[in-house]
């Protein structure tokens, strides 16, 4: 007990904030991986013949897994039994190990000629590596969320969230920016490749990291061992399920969320066929969401510490989804300044409701559950991950194909993008519906964390 008035490693700003360094790392690691094949879109199509249903289902196949085997929920029962060392060591091999299978099937297997349930082998097994490391991302993701959590519990934990969510966007900016111009330079899997190399250093520090967390938890080791609190139960469960608090953040993130990164997996072909934008830099610029959010999102996360309003922010980022993505459906807008002011829109949207959604979990949840609530959190948003670009894949099959160019079909993006602004409209309503619950149920979203 004496050990909670000695000064513990989170006690010192450098180590804090130097161990949230090491694990971002990790996160943009895995941002790049999950965003480098999107911008191949058309690539894909022309060079391996996979056309928009597939690669709708190889996109969506990165919650698979996570939301038919439930793996998110078993993720966050792990994190909570086993702690936050083995969790992340365990989905950091996951993301190697998936990564490595996809790069495999796409170079390995690009020529295969079978098919596997109708699929081609290739896109089947890339989409099977893809879904192993969806599985390892998310539970990372979880896993560095209930990190930050703990090392920062009390201190900067909106600004940290923000730092870490911002560092990850360097990693999905930087696939988006490079994936063509490397993928026409080398080979296109080289993004790919870069990922995995990447990854391994990622693994290479969470272990890292991993020293500094041990010897954090034998300084606090008094507390978390008498308190029966921290111990992680079933019913716990039950108790986040009945909380409504929960159930509006997991809506709104899911339906958030469905119009923003499955929208950028979409973004460059977008930015190609509607507006005009040279195919070296659409990449660029449907990632710029990423590259705002990386300025925008500490300096949002710091707002929120400091003078609270998360509910009001949440409805605010919702509300501009729905005027870009509206925008965005419009056929008599073409214009490329116009589609670069909206992915720069986009990515003030990208920052706001991030930067209050993660930190409101943690005012909702006591710490015991806070891998749990996430990960069911996570859950919900994953249906959504995977079934909104299964579904804009077959839409653009079967309903937006206008003509062809260079061997790649053309496509009218009005559909999809009316589908987008129907679930940003849901999403402001499910915002307000928490705003009002905030009120009704105490949850104290709108007060600062630092007082
Ligand atoms: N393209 C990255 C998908 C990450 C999904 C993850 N469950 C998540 O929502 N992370 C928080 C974030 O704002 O990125």
């Amino acid at each position: 007990m004496k050990e909670q008035n000695l000064k513990k490693l989170n006690d010192s700003r450098a180590i804090r904030w130097g161990a949230l360094a090491i694990v971002a790392f990790t996160m943009m690691a895995a941002y790049y991986v999950n965003d480098v094949v999107a911008p191949l879109k058309t690539m894909l199509e022309t060079d391996l013949k996979w056309d928009s249903s597939e690669f709708g289902l190889f996109t969506g196949a990165y919650s698979f897994l996570n939301v038919f085997f439930l793996m998110l929920i078993w993720g966050g029962l792990i994190l909570d039994r086993f702690g936050i060392r083995f969790t992340g060591k365990l989905a950091t091999i996951l993301m190697v190990l998936g990564t490595g299978l996809e790069y495999y099937a796409m170079t390995g297997m690009a020529d295969a000629t079978g098919t596997i349930w109708g699929y081609k082998v290739s896109v089947f097994v890339a989409s099977a590596g893809y879904s192993v490391f969806g599985v390892g991302a998310e539970v990372a993701g979880i896993t560095v969320t209930k990190m930050i959590a703990k090392w920062f519990r009390g201190k900067e934990m909106a600004t940290a969230m923000g730092v870490q969510v911002a560092l990850a966007r360097v990693g999905s900016q930087a696939a988006y920016a490079v994936a063509i111009p490397m993928a026409r330079a080398y080979e296109i899997t080289t993004p790919v490749l870069v990922g995995l190399i990447c990854l391994i250093g990622g693994l290479i520090a969470f272990f890292a990291f991993s020293v500094l967390d041990k010897k954090l938890d034998r300084q606090i080791e008094a507390e978390v061992d008498n308190s029966p609190e921290e111990k992680f139960s079933f019913k716990d469960v039950a108790k986040i399920l009945s909380n409504p608090g929960f159930w509006l953040i997991a809506l709104l993130c899911v339906l958030f969320y469905s119009c923003v990164f499955p929208f950028q997996k979409f973004a460059s072909e977008l930015m190609i066929s509607k507006y005009g934008i040279d195919e070296s830099v659409a990449g660029f610029f449907a990632g710029l969401p990423a590259l705002g959010a990386l300025f925008l999102t500490p300096v949002f996360g710091g707002m929120v510490d400091k003078r609270g309003k998360a509910a009001s922010i949440m409805m605010l980022g919702a509300a501009m989804l729905i005027a870009v993505h509206c925008i965005y459906a419009l056929p008599f807008i073409t214009s490329s300044w116009i589609a670069i002011v909206l992915m720069i829109v986009l990515g003030i949207a990208f920052s706001l409701v991030p930067s209050a959604m993660w930190p409101s979990v943690a005012k909702i949840f006591p710490a015991h559950q806070l891998g749990t609530a996430y990960a069911l959190i996570f859950f919900i948003q994953n249906i959504g991950l995977w079934g909104i670009p299964t579904l804009i894949g077959i839409v653009l099959d079967k309903y937006c194909v206008v003509g062809k160019a260079n061997g790649a079909n053309l496509y009218d993006y009005t559909l999809p993008m009316c589908i987008f602004t129907g679930i940003a409209v849901l999403s402001l309503i499910i915002a307000f519906a928490l705003k009002v619950a905030d009120k009704k149920f105490g949850y104290k979203l709108e007060e600062a964390n630092i007082k």
